[in-house]
């Protein structure tokens, strides 16, 4: 077996590994970075998540005109195949053309704190590294039932994938993935049920926020079960059926979208002393450190599964290579988020519910989409906004946003609440007019 060594070896090509990877050899370091799959050169992001499931969503919406709706499924399936090839390609191509990194084909596994075989096509490789980083991801959680394994039974990998439109769609789990799954098959035609086990929709949420995406839901014929505990599959001829405590489902396909779990089997972590937490992610220090000579990164790592985390672990463990040494989790301050239905849910900071556990003093500010210029422009009038100010210093506590474009303006909230703009300068902002952005104006207004 032939052993090598070397400064950098990252493992997994994740959004994280794969900066890092382009900045340490940039800066004259020489790196190898393992990737298990040829099909995921580029990470989950590209190939079988954020990407393809918004160009899906987009074609969707684009359906509501053709008659056609398999048709256009089909096209549109065409186009996320002809996306994600093109972005793999591309970032497969960028990474290996920078002098200085190799991308190695196989599977990692740790044999000590410093040496790492990889299985390979053509065989094992030993590699002794002087540092390593943890970028492995996270794939789909399954249910392990009787009937799981019929196959019309699917995660969101397989579901991006589809070649024909189900009529009937059923999705065990109610988060981000069965949202944006449930508003992307409803626009094709698809007919839509989401099975939640907890009691509470959008737990985190505040309910004023959760009964408008219920309305929303319900608008496109997208029904949801809640309490709804799956027992088992029933798999017939024409449909399987989904048993669960509150009735039974049949559908064409059903999707399990209930999160996901750390890829850190395969690595073999107790050979290099590297420690998981309760909840199965590698443990690190708010530098992100597992172990004297090892970081992860990502979702491997526990970190909120965003590629937009991911890249922040990439410049926390890039700035104790190549920077100060200073930067830590603690330093995300405040974490944005968007569910990609249609209309998009955004959040950031304290919805109201938090606002009044906190014992501080504040305002809660309200507007309805409907009341918004663009938004009548577009025909998307589902939704509201709302802002927590504190009465005291003027400045945002929080923001939930459930309009179009809420995924772009939440950024601008965070940026006015990193930078403790206060609300009154948004509600005289002069912004551009017909935008959804210029309904911050008469958010922020005085009460
Ligand atoms: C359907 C879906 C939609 C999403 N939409 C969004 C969105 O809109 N916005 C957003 O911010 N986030 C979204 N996410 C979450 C986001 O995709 C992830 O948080 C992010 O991609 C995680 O990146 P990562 O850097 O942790 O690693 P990943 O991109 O998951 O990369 C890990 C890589 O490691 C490889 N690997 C695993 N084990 C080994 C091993 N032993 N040896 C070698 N290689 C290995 C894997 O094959 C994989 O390519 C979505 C996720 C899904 C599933
Ligand atoms: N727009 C985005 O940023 C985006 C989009 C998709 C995914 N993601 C990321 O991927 C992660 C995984 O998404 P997800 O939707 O799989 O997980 P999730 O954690 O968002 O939601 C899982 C849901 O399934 C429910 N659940 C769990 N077990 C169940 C069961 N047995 N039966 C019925 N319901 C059950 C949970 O109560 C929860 O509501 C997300 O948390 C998010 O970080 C982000």
């Amino acid at each position: 077996m032939t052993t090598r060594s070397i400064s950098h070896l990252i493992i997994g090509f994740g959004k994280a590994g794969k900066t890092l990877a382009a900045d340490l050899a940039k800066h004259g370091e020489s790196v190898i970075l393992v990737e298990q799959s040829a099909a995921m050169y580029g990470g989950t992001c590209i190939n079988i998540g954020c990407i393809p499931s918004k160009l899906l969503l987009v074609e969707g919406e684009k359906s509501a005109r053709l008659t056609d709706k398999s048709a256009a499924f089909q096209a549109a399936m065409q186009r996320r195949e002809q996306l994600t090839s093109a972005l793999r390609a591309a970032n497969y191509n960028k990474l290996a053309t920078i002098p200085g990194v190799e991308i190695l084909t196989g599977t990692a596994r740790f044999l000590s704190p410093n040496v790492v075989e990889v299985l390979t096509e053509d065989g094992a490789c030993q590699i002794e590294a002087e540092r390593i980083y943890i970028n492995t991801g996270a794939r789909p959680a399954t249910l392990a039932l009787e009937g799981a394994d019929d196959k019309r039974i699917y995660d969101s990998t397989e579901l991006l994938q589809l070649d024909s439109l189900p009529a009937r769609l059923v999705i065990v789990g109610g988060g981000y993935i069965s949202l944006e799954f449930a508003c992307m098959y409803a626009a094709f035609g698809t007919d839509v049920t989401i099975l939640e086990q907890g009691d509470t929709f959008l737990a985190r949420e505040d309910r004023d926020v959760a009964e408008a995406m219920l309305a929303m839901l319900a608008d496109r014929g997208v029904k949801v079960v809640l309490q709804a505990e799956t027992k088992r599959f029933v798999p017939g001829e024409e449909a399987v059926t989904v048993v669960t405590s509150q009735g039974e489902y049949a559908a064409e396909a059903v999707l399990v979208a209930i999160g996901r779990r750390p890829n850190v089997e395969a690595l073999h972590l107790e050979a290099a002393g590297v420690q998981l937490t309760s909840r199965g992610f590698v443990q690190t220090d708010e530098y992100l450190r597992a172990a004297p000579n090892i970081w992860a990164m990502g979702d491997v790592a526990g970190s909120p599964q965003f590629t937009y985390v991911s890249l922040d672990d990439y410049r926390i463990v890039r700035d104790q290579i190549l920077g100060e040494g200073k930067r830590t989790t603690k330093d995300r301050l405040l974490l944005p988020t968007s569910v990609f239905t249609t209309p998009t849910l955004a959040q950031v900071g304290m919805t109201e519910t938090m606002a009044a556990a906190s014992g501080r003093p504040y305002e809660v500010k309200r507007l309805q989409t409907a009341a918004i210029p663009k938004a009548k422009i577009l025909g998307e009038t589902h939704g509201l906004l709302k802002a927590i100010v504190d009465t005291e210093t003027g400045l945002i506590l929080g923001a939930t946003l459930f309009c179009p474009e809420a995924h772009e303006l939440i950024n601008l909230l965070k940026l006015a609440m990193d930078h403790q703009i206060p609300a009154a300068a948004l509600h005289t902002q002069i912004f551009t007019h017909p935008t959804i952005a210029e309904a911050l104006n008469d958010l922020f207004a005085p009460n």
